[in-house]
Parts: C-alpha cells; structure tokens; sequence
C-alpha cells in the first residue's frame, strides 16, 4: 500500500536548452518558457490537491527558481526550501558548453548517447584550461559546501552522481519522507535519473532508457520502506509528455534543430 507521495522536478527549460548544449554545472537561468512550464507545473500540482512540506533544491538557479515559482504558484511560499550541491546536475566535464549536434557530428550519435545515458561512462573531465572552469570553481556557493571545492567533482558519471547523492538522500531526505512530510525534489535531468534509478532499482542497462522531460513532475508512490507501490507517474498532457521526452532523446541526434 502506499504511505509516501515522492516528487521529482526537472526544472524548467534553461537558456542553453534552446542552444543545445551541455550546460551541468554552469548557472545558466530559465528561459522565458521555462518560467511558464514552472508556474504551470505549479498549477497542475495544485489543480490535482498536492501540497508539499518540504522541497529539496541543487545550487543552481534553474532548479531554485523553478522550486520557487512552483511554490507560488500553489500559493505555499511558506514551505521551506533547502540546497544542496549534492542535488546539481551531473558533472559534465569538458563537454560543458558544447553543442551535442556538433558533438555528435564530430564523435557520433552512438558516442553522444553513451556520454548523456550509460551508467558507468565518465566524460574527460573540466580542467583549468575550460572557459567554464574558474566561473564554477570561483563561485561563492561552492565554498558553503560539505567538501572543499578541490573535492568537488571534475567530470561525473550517472553512477558518480549518485554516489554523491545518497549520502544527502539517506541521510537528509529519507528521514523527512519517514516523518510522513510530502517532499519535492526539484532538480535536473540526471540527478533525478540518478535518484530514480536507486528508488526503482533499475539496472545499468535499463536506466539508458530513462530520459526525464523539464518541468514535468515525476510522482513515486512508494511504501513504508521507500520502495515503490506502482510505476512512477509523469503527471500532465501524456501525448505533449512523449513529445518531449522524444525532443530530449534528439537533441543528440546530428540534425538536432539548433547547432
Ligand atoms: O544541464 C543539464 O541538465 P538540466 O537541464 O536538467 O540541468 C544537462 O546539460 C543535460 O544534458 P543531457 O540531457 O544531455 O544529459
């Protein structure tokens, strides 16, 4: 039976979105529409009766601003919102900032695939010479985190994302769940991959699969040990949610729309 409502956001749509390229742990805004897909995302969740105790962010603004502008829009600014750099995106490495098109022109769609969806495969990673890396590594925000910054990943794998995730899951938001709070995670594509592949135990092979859309919230009914009760449900227009998830999967593809 279920006992715990669990939810999973990829934020809106992010500037770097409509670009194209890896963006991970550069700090780019929403777009305009991604404001919308986050106050509508808001909406629906209301419209549908959820209300969340506590919601769970990354450092990275297009995940505290989506956490926000849901919140308003439910009319439930008051629920407290805690960051953690443990919920960022997957570390992207030297790939940051690239166009996938191009990458996958130059490498191959089958190289880009395994890059964006393996379990296992790290990128080469950011060093000193990347136009991204002082931008990242000389913000504040890092040096507030559990680790110093010389600790902080250089280029991850999904698996090293969720090695870095668990410790903050089991040890901050499990035990918010258990208490009885309804908890939102309002995250990115790959942390929430990370995080769904451990609650549902999906296999390395399978989790390829798995590509999350933004701004659409990922409900997990799971029981009183956290396991699930019944498939995960992508709340909203099913047929516009197939769509966008196919739009991600091709943004790796060579005739992917911006280059
Ligand atoms: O920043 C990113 O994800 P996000 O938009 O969920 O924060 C990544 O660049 C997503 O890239 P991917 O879909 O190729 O894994």
């Amino acid at each position: 039976m279920s006992k715990h409502k669990l939810f999973l956001l990829r934020h809106g749509e992010g500037a770097w979105i409509k670009e194209n390229r890896f963006c991970s742990w550069v700090d780019q805004k929403l777009s305009e529409a991604g404001i919308v897909e986050a106050q509508e995302c808001g909406r629906l969740l209301k419209e549908q009766g959820y209300k969340f105790d506590r919601v769970f962010t990354s450092l990275l603004s297009r995940s505290i601003h989506t956490a926000w502008l849901v919140i308003e829009a439910m009319g439930e600014e008051w629920v407290p919102v805690t960051k953690s750099w443990r919920l960022n995106e997957r570390h992207y490495g030297a790939l940051i900032g690239l166009n996938r098109a191009e990458m996958a022109l130059n490498h191959g769609e089958e190289q880009v695939k395994q890059w964006r969806r393996s379990y296992d495969i790290t990128p080469p990673p950011i060093d000193e010479s990347h136009p991204y890396f002082s931008e990242i590594y000389n913000d504040r925000r890092y040096s507030t985190c559990d680790v110093p910054t010389e600790q902080l990943p250089r280029s991850e794998s999904l698996k090293e994302v969720l090695d870095r995730l668990l410790p903050y899951w089991n040890e901050v938001i499990v035990p918010e769940i258990k208490s009885g709070h309804t908890v939102l995670i309002s995250a990115h594509g790959n942390s929430c991959r990370a995080l769904l592949k451990h609650i549902e135990n999906i296999s390395a092979k399978d989790i390829v699969g798995v590509t999350l859309p933004t701004g659409t919230p990922v409900l997990l009914e799971l029981d009183e040990d956290l396991k699930p009760v019944k498939p995960r449900q992508l709340l909203g227009d099913q047929e516009k949610i197939q769509a966008a998830i196919k739009k991600v999967e091709d943004q790796g593809k060579v005739n992917a729309s911006s280059k």
